[in-house]
């Protein structure tokens, strides 16, 4: 038996297929089945891996040992697996790797609290503040004050922050594009405190890649890099040796480092990527020079999601029930074009009614409420882009219930289909 998770992937095994339709069959749901478009579940790759993916073995005898590394800041991270997160970057243009630490933990959450204990365990001051532009990630909060730790705490709007003599440590967490609303943040608070940049969909897919990001910790995941979620394999890059190793402790006492078999599917997934392109050439890489693109990941996924905004904002503006950020064209230095932002999710402002989650709950679409992302105002709500197809599609069409008739008429009609 071979590891190929060990071996550049073969080419002659790529199996061919065609793109992701949009046409999927949605008569298996029921009007009464629940659309979970409330969690940022990336299944919307599944198709793609499926149709291309190369398998992996990963034989019985391999990776038993606890560590593997010789040559990283910590044993428990491979080193082929931190070769092909460099050789992405480098492919992309997205970060920043040269001179910079690379830190593996289980999923960005986790790299994210390592970053949160790096930045303050050496603080002497009460509690650090923990702050993020409003609407922030929902799990930001629930993350912080989880152990109530004696280091951080979560302090809400970073644009509310003051800082002052007395109360000026603080940790941002900036997140571009901004999970809910895909728009592209800066950090705001001007204190002397530490930065964390979660950028776990500066990809491609998801918003025209601009320039590489150069920030002090940058947070990345698998999971929206490739729709790879359930491997939990996410990294930082980080400019201060100090910090990487005060990460990487926290990882190994909080976990014993990250799975290398999940270490080695990921690096796995990554070589394929990287091989793809890289037998393009150099970026850019254009969205519409060949038929065979479809096979290449961010192109697939990028079409895939381009074509979903299409159809959502198409049923958007055929009524007025609804309405949907805008995104401004920016150039793609990864496409060579000028592109927009096909965000993850859509931020969901309902005009007509007090409360959009509400509303969507009453035609069985699960959404997250703008409360969660500390925003007061009910009228919007975050539904998810990247759920699967046949979800999507039964998606789409309650909305377009919802859009043109009032929220008893539609009531109404569901009831009548049952
Ligand atoms: C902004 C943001 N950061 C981090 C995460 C967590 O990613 P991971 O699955 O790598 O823990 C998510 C997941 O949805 C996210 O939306």
């Amino acid at each position: 038996m071979q590891s190929s998770s060990l071996s550049c992937p073969n080419p002659g095994g790529y199996r061919e297929g065609k793109p992701e339709g949009i046409n999927t069959d949605s008569s298996s749901h029921a009007p009464d089945s629940i659309i979970h478009a409330e969690i940022g579940d990336p299944v919307i790759f599944e198709p793609y891996w499926l149709k291309y993916g190369i398998d992996m073995v990963i034989p019985p005898w391999h990776s038993i040992s606890y560590v593997s590394s010789q040559r990283q800041i910590s044993p428990f991270f491979e080193d082929f697996l931190i070769d092909e997160i460099i050789s992405v970057h480098k492919i992309v243009g997205n970060a920043v790797t040269k001179d910079r630490h690379i830190v593996i933990g289980a999923g960005s959450i986790q790299l994210l609290q390592a970053a949160l204990y790096a930045l303050s365990v050496n603080d002497q001051s009460p509690p650090l503040n923990v702050v993020s532009s409003y609407p922030f990630y929902s799990a930001y909060p629930v993350v912080t004050n989880f152990l109530q730790s004696k280091l951080y705490e979560w302090a809400g709007d970073a644009m509310d922050f003051e800082p002052t003599s007395n109360r000026d440590g603080y940790i941002e967490i900036v997140n571009y594009p901004n999970n809910p609303d895909g728009t592209i943040r800066h950090a705001v608070v001007n204190g002397s405190g530490g930065v964390i940049h979660d950028l776990a969909y500066y990809w491609p897919q998801y918003t025209p890649i601009t320039s590489p990001a150069d920030h002090d910790i940058t947070l990345f995941s698998l999971s929206k890099f490739s729709g790879h979620a359930g491997s939990r394999v996410g990294w930082a890059i980080v400019k201060d040796l100090k910090v990487a190793q005060l990460m990487s402790k926290y990882i190994m006492h909080n976990t014993i480092g990250l799975s290398r078999d999940a270490q080695a599917r990921a690096a796995h997934i990554m070589r394929y990527v990287v091989h793809q392109y890289s037998q393009k050439g150099s970026a850019p890489y254009r969205l519409k020079t060949g038929p065979d693109n479809t096979t290449l990941m961010f192109h697939h996924a990028c079409d895939a999601l381009e074509h979903r905004w299409k159809e959502l904002r198409d049923l958007v503006v055929s009524g007025s029930r609804f309405t949907l950020q805008d995104y401004p064209l920016a150039f793609c230095t990864f496409f060579g074009e000028t592109t927009t932002a096909h965000p993850a999710f859509a931020w969901l402002k309902c005009e007509q009614d007090r409360d959009c989650e509400e509303l969507l709950n009453s035609v069985n679409i699960r959404s997250r409420g703008a409360h969660e992302f500390g925003i007061l105002d009910p009228q919007y709500s975050r539904i998810s882009m990247i759920l699967s197809l046949k979800e999507f599609t039964v998606m789409l069409s309650r909305l377009a219930l919802l859009n043109n008739s009032s929220q008893t008429n539609c009531e109404m009609e569901l009831t009548t289909k049952r």
